[in-house]
C-alpha cells in the first residue's frame, strides 16, 4: 500500500484494493466546503458541510455515499460538479485541477440528477424544452470533423501530405458547416483527429483511394446521408462539410433520442412535468443529465422520493445506462439497501468526513468504523454481524458549525476509547459524555443573537437548568471523589456562565485520544477498506468487540480503556 500523499499515513483513500478497477477519473484531496453566512448581526461560525474529504472515483464504477441527513453528502456532490465553491482542497480530473468549477470540459462531462424531480423540473417548460435546455446552454452541437487516410498520391502539396486538421467546425443555424482543412506537410499521423479523442470526431471524411467516405459518430442524430462533402484538391486542399440539418432540428432529435433512452416516447415531448408520475419525472431528470454525453453523474438520492416499486425500475434504468455508456456514478443515498444493490464501493460520511471507504461487499460484511456498524445494525436482513441487534447512537450529530476537536464521531461513539485516568463503568462514562455535550450545546447557543441580547440586558444564567442536567445524568451513577470534584468544578463554571470552560474541564479530566486526535484514514480489512477510527490505527479492530461488550452491559472499566489493542 502506498502512503497517503497528504498525510504520509499508510494505505488510505489513495487506493484500497485498486487492482481490479478502471483508471482513476476523479481525485479528491482534503476537500472542504464551508457555508459562511456571517453578517453584521450574526457571528455564527461557518457551516463545515464538507470538512476534509479525500477519495478517488474510478472509471465505470458506482461509488455509494451514505450517511445521516445533514452530514454533507449533497454538498460534496455539488462541489464535485462545480455547483458549490470549494473552500480548500482539490478536485482533479485526469491530473487536471478542476476545483474552481470553471473547467468547461469538465462541466460538459458531468451531470447531476436531483432527489426531488418536482423541484428540479420547471413546470412551465415542456419535457422537450427541459431536455434541450443544457444543449442550448452549451451551444450544442459543436461538430468536429476529421479528415483521414489522405494518401500522398491523391493530394498534392508541398511535401508528403498525410493528414489534415479541421480549423473551423461549427454548424451554423442555416444547416451547413464548412471545414477548412489545411494540409500539413511531414506529419506522420495518418488520421489526424479533432474533437474528443475518446469518442472520436463527430464526422470523419476518409479520402483514401481518391474517393471519399463519410462516417458519423454513433449517438449523434445524423446519418452519413445528412452530410455532403466536397473536396477541392488544389494546392491548399479544402474539404467542405455541409450538414443538412439545422441546429434546432439536431437538438429536437437529440431530445427525442434521450427521452427514448429513458423509456419515454415521442408523445411525451410536448407534455409538462405535472402530467407525469414521479417515476416518469425522474426519467426526464435523467434524460436531461445525459444530454451532453457526460462521463460522470452525481445521483443525489435519485429514488428516495419514489414508491418502492418505482424505485427498482429507476435503479435498473440507471444500471442499464451505465453499462451502455460506460458512466461513472456517485450515488448518494441514506437507504443502505439501495446502495448495497447498486454500488461497487461505499463511502460512509459523518459530519463532513468520510469515515469508512471500501468495497460494498467488505463494508457490509465486516464494517471497521463504529459509525458504519451502527448504520448497518439498523437494516434488518443486512447480513452484517449486527443484523437485528441495533446499536443505537446517543444524542444527535454535533453542529457542523462547531464540530468536536479530535474525532468528529467521539461524542456519540459506542466504541470510544476511554481515558485511563479513571476506572469507571460504561454508564458513568456515557453520563459524563452527555454532560459535556450539554455544556457544549449551551456554549454554542450563547453565540446566538438572542442569547447575546439576553446577556446584554443582564438576564441571569439559568443555574437551575445546569444543576438539573447534572443531577439527571449523574445522580444514579457512582462517581469516585476525584471524579465528583471535577464535575462540581465544571458545574460551577457553567453556573458562572462559562459553559465552554465547563465542557473543556470535563474533556481535560475524562477525555481520551478520541477527543484530541483527528484520526487519519487507516487501512483495515486486509487493505480492502480504510477507516478513520483510532482503533484501526494498527490494523487491529476491536470495534465490534468493544461495542458488543458495552451494549450487552458486560463492558466498561479497565479492559475498555486502551483502545486499538483489543480484538483480533
Ligand atoms: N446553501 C447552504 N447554506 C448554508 N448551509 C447549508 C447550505 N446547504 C447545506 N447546508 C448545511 O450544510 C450541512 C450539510 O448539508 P447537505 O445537504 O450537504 O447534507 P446531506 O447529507 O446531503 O443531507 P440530506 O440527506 O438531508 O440532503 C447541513 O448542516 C446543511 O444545513
Amino acid at each position: 500500500m502506498s502512503p497517503d500523499p497528504a498525510t504520509g499515513q499508510t494505505a488510505t483513500h489513495d487506493d484500497p484494493a485498486a487492482a481490479d478497477r478502471g483508471d482513476r477519473l476523479v481525485s479528491v484531496r482534503e476537500l472542504r466546503t464551508y457555508y459562511d453566512e456571517r453578517t453584521l448581526l450574526s457571528r455564527s461560525p461557518p457551516v463545515k458541510a464538507v470538512d476534509g474529504v479525500s477519495l478517488d472515483l474510478f472509471e465505470g464504477e458506482t461509488l455509494g455515499l451514505v450517511g445521516e441527513s445533514g452530514c454533507g453528502k449533497t454538498t460534496f456532490g455539488r462541489t464535485l460538479v462545480g455547483l458549490e465553491d470549494a473552500t480548500s482542497g482539490t478536485v482533479e480530473v485526469e491530473g487536471r485541477d478542476v476545483t474552481d468549477g470553471d473547467d468547461a470540459d469538465w462541466r460538459r462531462r458531468v451531470g447531476m440528477v436531483f432527489q426531488d424531480p418536482d423541484e428540479s423540473l420547471n413546470d412551465r417548460q415542456t419535457v422537450g424544452q427541459i431536455v434541450r435546455e443544457p444543449l442550448e446552454a452549451q451551444g450544442w452541437p459543436r461538430l468536429s470533423v476529421a479528415v483521414e487516410g489522405v494518401p500522398e498520391a491523391t493530394v498534392s502539396g508541398s511535401g508528403p501530405v498525410v493528414g489534415g486538421r479541421v480549423e473551423s467546425e461549427r454548424v451554423e443555424s442555416g444547416g451547413s458547416a464548412t471545414a477548412d482543412v489545411t494540409s500539413r506537410a511531414g506529419e506522420s499521423d495518418a488520421a489526424s483527429v479533432t474533437g474528443d479523442p475518446e469518442n472520436g470526431p463527430d464526422v470523419a471524411v476518409d479520402l483514401a483511394g481518391g474517393t471519399h467516405e463519410v462516417s458519423v459518430r454513433e449517438r449523434l442524430p445524423l446519418t452519413a446521408e445528412d452530410v455532403t462533402v466536397s473536396v477541392d484538391r488544389g494546392e491548399r486542399p479544402t474539404v467542405s462539410v455541409r450538414v443538412g440539418k439545422s441546429v434546432a432540428e439536431l437538438r429536437r432529435d437529440r431530445a427525442e433520442e434521450l427521452l427514448a433512452r429513458v423509456g419515454l416516447g415521442e408523445e411525451h415531448v410536448r407534455r409538462y412535468p405535472h402530467q407525469f408520475s414521479g417515476g416518469q419525472r425522474q426519467r426526464v431528470g435523467i434524460a436531461r443529465a445525459l444530454a451532453l454525453e457526460p462521463d460522470f453523474l452525481v445521483l443525489d438520492e435519485p429514488v428516495s422520493a419514489l414508491d418502492v416499486s418505482v424505485q427498482a425500475r429507476i435503479i435498473n434504468l440507471l444500471e442499464e445506462i451505465q453499462d451502455d455508456l460506460g458512466l461513472t456514478y456517485l450515488f448518494i443515498a441514506h437507504d443502505l439497501s439501495v446502495v448495497r444493490h447498486i454500488a461497487d464501493r461505499v463511502a460512509v460520511m459523518y459530519l463532513g468526513n468520510v469515515v469508512e471507504l471500501g468495497s460494498t461487499e467488505s463494508v457490509f460484511a465486516d464494517p471497521s468504523h463504529p459509525y458504519t456498524l451502527s448504520l448497518l445494525s439498523a437494516i434488518p436482513g443486512s447480513g452484517s454481524p449486527w443484523d437485528g441487534e441495533r446499536v443505537t447512537l446517543r444524542g444527535t450529530p454535533p453542529s457542523p458549525r462547531d464540530p468536536p476537536s479530535g474525532c468528529p464521531f467521539a461524542t456519540r461513539c459506542p466504541a470510544k476509547i476511554r481515558s485511563d485516568e479513571f476506572d469507571l463503568p460504561e454508564d458513568t462514562w456515557r453520563a459524563l459524555d452527555e454532560l459535556r455535550v450539554v455544556f457544549r450545546t449551551r456554549a454554542r447557543s450563547e453565540d446566538s443573537v438572542a442569547e447575546r441580547a439576553r446577556a446584554l440586558v443582564g438576564l441571569p444564567v439559568d443555574a437551575e437548568a445546569i444543576d438539573d442536567a447534572a443531577d439527571e445524568l449523574l445522580s444514579e451513577v457512582d462517581l469516585p471523589p476525584a471524579a465528583r470534584s471535577v464535575v462540581d468544578e465544571a458545574v460551577d463554571l457553567a453556573t458562572a456562565g462559562e459553559d465552554r470552560a465547563a465542557a473543556d474541564r470535563l474533556r481535560e479530566a475524562f477525555g481520551s485520544r478520541c477527543d484530541a486526535e483527528a484520526p487519519d484514514a487507516y487501512a483495515t480489512g486486509d487493505g480492502e477498506r480504510e477507516s478513520r477510527c483510532l482503533r484501526s490505527e494498527d490494523g487491529s479492530r476491536g470495534v465490534a468487540e468493544t461495542v458488543a461488550d458495552r451494549e450487552r452491559g458486560s463492558g466498561g472499566g479497565a479492559d475498555d480503556r486502551s483502545g486499538g489493542g483489543e480484538g483480533d
